[in-house]
């Protein structure tokens, strides 16, 4: 049997206390029979209630048993469509351009150590030199 698919417009819909989907790391999770449980209150879940909640989630610290709890109400996975929101903490992870400026300065501050070892050695060789000439 294959999981059910939504888009964030599916989801979307399921935004009231009667009806609650949040999205947490690309999963969708049918919260409407948590909300009244929730240690947090209903004011938070509702809040986010239809839309990608991965952060706010996140954000609190959840602990494993939260995380567990979660799972009784996966009803599916989310269905990425262009021009959907990405959560945060993916978008870092997977964004090209934060690395490879990170890499830059890696690699420039490779350069500078290496040059900067080179000009001491042959400093160093040159003094030598110019005391072995003095003597
Ligand atoms: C269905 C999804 C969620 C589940 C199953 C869940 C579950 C829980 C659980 C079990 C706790 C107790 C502390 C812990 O074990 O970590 C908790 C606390 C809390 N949750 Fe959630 N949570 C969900 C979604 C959210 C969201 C989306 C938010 C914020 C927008 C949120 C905000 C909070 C806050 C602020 C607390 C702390 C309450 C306190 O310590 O006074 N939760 N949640």
């Amino acid at each position: 049997m294959s999981v059910q698919e939504f888009t964030y417009q599916d989801v979307a819909e399921h935004n009231t206390k009667k009806d609650l989907f949040l999205v947490i790391h690309d999963k969708v999770y049918d919260s409407t029979k948590f909300i009244d449980e929730h240690p947090g209150g209903e004011e938070v879940l509702l809040d986010v209630g239809g839309q990608d909640a991965t952060e706010a989630f996140e954000d609190v610290g959840h602990s494993d048993e939260a995380r567990e709890t979660l799972e009784k109400y996966f009803v599916g996975n989310v269905k990425r469509q262009p021009g959907d929101p990405t959560p945060k903490a993916t978008a870092s992870a997977v964004a090209p351009p934060a690395d490879t400026s990170g890499a830059g300065m890696g690699t420039a501050l490779y350069a500078f150590v290496f040059i900067g070892g080179l000009a001491a050695y042959f400093g160093y060789q040159y003094l030598q030199q110019s005391q072995e000439a003095q003597a």
